[in-house]
C-alpha cells in the first residue's frame, strides 16, 4: 500500500478543514469582468516619477469595489504605501507559523494603439483571451491574488499562516520600490524586523517571473513548469558623445552621433561570452532530459560531452540565448538639435541583463573593451547584481510549495524544474527578507505569447485567468501547512 505520507497535512485535517476550489459560473463571469475593468485603467508607468497617477489612484478605489470582503474582514490591514502601493496584512490564526509573502505589480509599460489587434487599455475579450496591456505583466497576478482571497474569504476561510500581499505601483520603473521600501518602513529598518502583530519575516516570496513554458526548446514537445529561484542582474548604460556645434555645410570627419553609432554597433556585434554550464540552466536542462525525444535525451543525459553543442544551439532563438549569455539591447538613441546643426550631443542608452555567472563591473569592463573609444563616455544609470539562487531542495517550504500546488492545479504537467528569471522583478528588493525568493506566475506561455509581454497584443486566456485563481486558492491554503512538505510521495 502507498504509505500515508504526513505530507503537508493529515488526510483528516485537510478534509476537515479544506475549501474546494470550485467557483460558479457567476463567480467565473465576475472573475473575467473584474480582469477586464482592471486593466481598462491605463496605470502606465513611463520613468522615475512619471505615472499615471490618475490611473494609479483609480484602480485604488477599483480593488475596494471589486474585493469588498477583503477590504471589510477584520482580520486582513490594508495600507497604502508610497502614495499608490498597496500591502495587505493577512493576521493568521497561528502566529507561530512564519508568514509569507505574494508579489505583484500595478503598474504597466505604456502601449501605443498601433499593432494591436484592440485598444491596449480596451480589455476586450476576443475568441476565449481578454486583450490589453498587464493581462501577463502583471495586472492578471494583482487581479488573481485578491479574487482568490475574495472567493475564501466568502467561504469563511480564516489562514492559519499570517501572509502579505505586496501590489507594487512602481516596478516597471527603475526605483527603489516603493512598496519593498514601504514594507521595510512599516516592518522597521534594514534587520526587517518587523514591530509586534507583524509577525517573522517573510519565509518565502512568490512573485511573477517565469510560467509553465510550453515549446520554448525544440524536440521538448512536454510543457513543463519552471520555477525561477534566481534572476539575471541588470546593468543600464548610458553612453554619450560630446561635440562643438557648427553648420553643417563643413562638417568634420565624424560627429557625435556617427561615432556613437559605430561604438553601439560594435557593442551589438560583440554578443558577451557564453556562460553556459555556469548558472542554473544546466541544471534545468539535466531535470528535463528524460523528456526530450530521442537524440536529444542522450544529448541532455550527457551535457559533460554536449555542452558546447548545446550551448550554441541555445544561441540560436533570442529567448535561449537570454539564458546562455548578458545580453545587450540598445533601447534608447537620442540626438541632433535640427538638419543644419552639427549635434554637439548624442547619447544612447543600452539595457544589459547580467548573467548569474558575471558582475556588473565585468560586464562594464566588457563594454569598454568592445568599445575602445575615450570619445565615448559611460554612465551608469542604474545596476542590480544578479540575484542569489533560493534552495529548492526538498527542505525547502517556499520551493515544495509551489510545486506541491502546482501538481494538484496541473495535474498533466509532471516535470516542475528550477531556473532562472531573464527579467527583473520586485523581488530583488527583498533579499534582506528571505532567501526563498520564488518567481511562477501559473499560467502557461508560449513563445508567441511572450512577444506580448512589453510588446502588442499581450493577452491572457479566460481559462488560464481562471485557472490562475485557483491556483492561488490553492497555494494560500497549502501554505496553511505547519509541517514541510513532503516533495516525493512514495510510488507503489
Ligand atoms: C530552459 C527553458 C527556456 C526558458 C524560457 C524563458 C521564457 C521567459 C519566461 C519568463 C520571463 C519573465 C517575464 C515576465 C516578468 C517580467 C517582469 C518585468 O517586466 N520586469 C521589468 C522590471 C523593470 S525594473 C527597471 C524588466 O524590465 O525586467
Ligand atoms: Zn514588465
Ligand atoms: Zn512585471
Amino acid at each position: 500500500t502507498v504509505p500515508r505520507s504526513k505530507g503537508l497535512r493529515d488526510a483528516e485535517h485537510q478534509r476537515a478543514s479544506r475549501i474546494p476550489s470550485q467557483f460558479s459560473q457567476e463567480e467565473r463571469v465576475a472573475m473575467k469582468e473584474s480582469l477586464k475593468g482592471a486593466i481598462q485603467i491605463p496605470t502606465v508607468s513611463f520613468n522615475p516619477g512619471e505615472f499615471n497617477t490618475t490611473a494609479l489612484a483609480e484602480f485604488g478605489e477599483y480593488m475596494h469595489k471589486v474585493f469588498p470582503t477583503v477590504f471589510r474582514t477584520s482580520f486582513i490591514q490594508h495600507e497604502v504605501v508610497g502614495e499608490y502601493s498597496h500591502l495587505f496584512t493577512v493576521q493568521g490564526s497561528d502566529p507561530s507559523l512564519q508568514p509569507y509573502m505574494l508579489l505583484a505589480h500595478i503598474d504597466v509599460v505604456p502601449a501605443p494603439d498601433q499593432g494591436w489587434e484592440v485598444p491596449p487599455f480596451s480589455g476586450l475579450e476576443r475568441d476565449g483571451f481578454i486583450y490589453g496591456r498587464g493581462t501577463l505583466d502583471n495586472k492578471n497576478s494583482v487581479m488573481a491574488i485578491l479574487q482568490a482571497l475574495e472567493l475564501l474569504l466568502i467561504r469563511n476561510y480564516i489562514p492559519r499562516r499570517s501572509f502579505f500581499i505586496a501590489l507594487g505601483h512602481d516596478e516597471e520603473i527603475v526605483a527603489p520600490g516603493s512598496i519593498s521600501a514601504g514594507v521595510r518602513g512599516t516592518w522597521g529598518s534594514e534587520d526587517l524586523s518587523p514591530p509586534p502583530g507583524k509577525g517573522c519575516p517573510a519565509r518565502l516570496h512568490v512573485d511573477e517571473g517565469s510560467f509553465i513554458l510550453d515549446g520554448f526548446i525544440p524536440s521538448l514537445k512536454k510543457p513543463f513548469a519552471m520555477v525561477s529561484v534566481s534572476e539575471k542582474g541588470s546593468l543600464d548604460l548610458m553612453m554619450e558623445v560630446n561635440m562643438t556645434p557648427g553648420h553643417s555645410s563643413a562638417p568634420p570627419k565624424e560627429t557625435s552621433i556617427g561615432i556613437l553609432a559605430a561604438a553601439v554597433s560594435r557593442l551589438e556585434q560583440t554578443p558577451m561570452p557564453n556562460m553556459f554550464g555556469s548558472g542554473p540552466l544546466k541544471m534545468t536542462l539535466q531535470q528535463l532530459a528524460n523528456e526530450f525525444s530521442f537524440p536529444a535525451n542522450v544529448i541532455f543525459n550527457n551535457l559533460w560531452l554536449f555542452w558546447p553543442l548545446v550551448s550554441r544551439l541555445m544561441e540560436r532563438d533570442d529567448i535561449t540565448n537570454a539564458l546562455v549569455r548578458t545580453t545587450t539591447a540598445v533601447t534608447m538613441f537620442n540626438a541632433g538639435i535640427k538638419v543644419n546643426v552639427i549635434p554637439p550631443v548624442a547619447q544612447a542608452t543600452v539595457n544589459f541583463r547580467i548573467h548569474p555567472a558575471q558582475t556588473v563591473q565585468e560586464v562594464l569592463k566588457l563594454a569598454k573593451d568592445i568599445v575602445v573609444d575615450d570619445r565615448v563616455q559611460f554612465h551608469v544609470l542604474e545596476a542590480f547584481e544578479p540575484l542569489p539562487v533560493s534552495p529548492f531542495d526538498d527542505q525547502a517550504l517556499g520551493y515544495q510549495l509551489i510545486r506541491q500546488t502546482i501538481q494538484s492545479v496541473f495535474p498533466e504537467i509532471n516535470i516542475v524544474a528550477p531556473g532562472i528569471c531573464i527579467a527583473q522583478t520586485d523581488s530583488r528588493h527583498y533579499t534582506n527578507l528571505t532567501t526563498g525568493i520564488y518567481r511562477f506566475n501559473p499560467l502557461y506561455l508560449q513563445p508567441q505569447d511572450f512577444s506580448g509581454i512589453h510588446g502588442i497584443n499581450e493577452r491572457i486566456s479566460v481559462q488560464a485567468f481562471e485557472t490562475q485563481v485557483k491556483f492561488l486558492f490553492e497555494f494560500i491554503q497549502n501554505a496553511d501547512t505547519e509541517q514541510r512538505p513532503v516533495s516525493h510521495l512514495h510510488e507503489l
